[in-house]
């Protein structure tokens, strides 16, 4: 039985039936790439496969590690950023409560996971290690390359707090480290320091990283079951392997958000109806983005959280720049639901909403949003989800991979490697004064 249950109904105005009758051959050579490994950086499907194959003796370490942290932290540091860090970022907040990380000290079981390493901010730092106060404190700092400056600087910063509080010995074993099996300044410093190390995979690139112990160890130490979130995954793995368009829906959504794309419409925006799943809109941002933006074309990867950026973009999507789709993660089942009381008259107009639930005005907003912008010549596309449980989020994270990874094929590109995000780097190495720079940096100099 399948998890996710993505709709089309609503694209009856901007797709005909043929056209995605059409795009099976094209569907079927994307998915002959994708699964026999003949695509461009196809040295990068390993997720495709990880629900089942991966190491589980390192899983019962990460479990192991965790239990250690949730026993001696009341907060665990995850310093990462991009794949290394937005998957436990959007996982923690999807799978908790909206204000898990507020929770004062004696209202919580679980320690707070923040995140450091994600900008260069120094004002950010410096109001996290207040936050942090004298609490205990454990950190997982991840990076693939485990070269990646904004994580390097934050892990340099936290692990001098975790030594002036604790000492060396002590701080090494409260530093746990996810990182490249070989290569990189990261894993060269753990193996000297002897601080407890987990491993990315070869063949799993940072977006597609979530699944593996770089979220499994801070979503581990929420309080999330890290089992049912890969069984999740493993059911979307076996339900998804039908190149038929009739029988995949993950393949379904792939094709017709290029369908809509060769028609002009080059940004898609994912929306929400749950505050908590904010960051799910981060971390998609992240694989859609760096895995289709390339060779001067792509979807532009959006988001907007309804029912609130009705009240603040609602107006550009209902009658802007017409190249806008939209793609709903609709929760069916929310965690809570909360009645809308009755009260003496109604002076405030709502009695005609008593008795109801807020999630019936939520349904209600999203059903009429999604008329309204068909209306406006927005295409809208939905994914329902029955609820916020570990094994529905390991099921649509599969979902959104296999489908990019058909998109991308689709759309004639690398989806797995991320050349451009080099630019940026080298400039600030070079802007910086990194040994080996010096050249560009004398060129840039000159052009600020
Ligand atoms: O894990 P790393 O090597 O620090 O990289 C972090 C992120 O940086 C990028 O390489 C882009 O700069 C992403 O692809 C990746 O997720």
């Amino acid at each position: 039985m399948t998890t996710v249950s993505f709709d089309a109904s609503k694209l009856d105005k901007f797709v005909h039936d043929n056209e995605l009758d059409e795009m099976q051959a094209l569907v079927n050579a994307a998915d002959t790439e994708l699964r026999q490994g003949t695509g461009a950086g196809s040295a990068f499907r390993d997720w495709l496969t990880l629900p089942d194959d991966y190491d589980q003796a390192e899983f019962t370490r990460i479990k192991a590690a965790a239990a250690k942290i949730r026993s001696d932290s009341k907060v665990l540091v995850t310093i990462g950023i991009g794949g290394s860090y937005l998957g436990a970022k959007m996982a923690v907040d999807f799978l908790h409560d909206t204000f898990f990380n507020y929770l004062p000290d004696e209202q919580r079981q679980d320690p707070q996971v923040l995140f450091a390493g994600n900008s260069l901010s120094p004002s950010y730092v410096y109001d996290l290690i207040h936050l942090i106060g004298d609490r205990d404190f454990s950190i997982n700092v991840i990076s693939k390359s485990g070269t990646t400056t904004e994580p390097s600087i934050a892990f340099r910063i936290f692990k001098a707090k975790l030594i002036e509080k604790y000492g060396k010995t002590t701080a090494n074993q409260r530093i746990y480290v996810t990182t490249d099996k070989q290569r990189g300044a990261l894993k060269q410093e753990a193996a000297s320091e002897g601080y407890e190390t987990f491993i990315i995979p070869d063949g799993i690139g940072g977006r597609y990283s979530v699944l593996s112990a770089v979220g499994l160890l801070p979503i581990a130490v929420s309080g999330a079951d890290i089992d049912q979130l890969m069984a999740g995954a493993r059911d979307a793995m076996n339900d998804y392997t039908n190149p038929d368009l009739t029988k995949n829906e993950a393949y379904q959504y792939a094709a017709y958000r290029n369908i809509l794309y060769r028609k002009g419409f080059t940004t898609e925006l994912l929306e929400n109806y749950e505050p908590n799943l904010q960051y799910f809109a981060e971390w998609w941002k992240q694989l859609m983005g760096e895995s289709e933006g390339k060779d001067q074309k792509g979807i532009y990867p959006s988001s907007a959280n309804f029912s609130t950026d009705l009240h603040s973009l609602g107006q550009y999507i209902q009658e802007g720049l017409r190249n806008l789709m939209e793609t709903v993660i609709f929760i069916d089942k929310p965690n809570h639901e909360v009645a809308i009381p009755k009260t003496d008259g109604n002076l405030d107009g709502l009695q005609y909403l008593e008795d109801r639930t807020m999630h019936f005005a939520n349904t209600k907003a999203f059903q009429g949003v999604t008329l309204a912008h068909t209306d406006g010549n927005v295409p809208n596309m939905s994914v329902h989800i029955p609820d916020q449980t570990p094994h529905t989020l390991g099921y649509l994270i599969y979902f959104f991979e296999v489908a990019v990874g058909i998109s991308g094929y689709l759309n004639g590109i690398n989806p797995f490697n991320q050349p451009g995000v080099e630019a940026y780097k080298t400039n600030m190495f070079a802007l910086l004064g990194k040994p080996g720079f010096e050249t560009l940096g004398t060129e840039l100099n000159k052009r600020l």
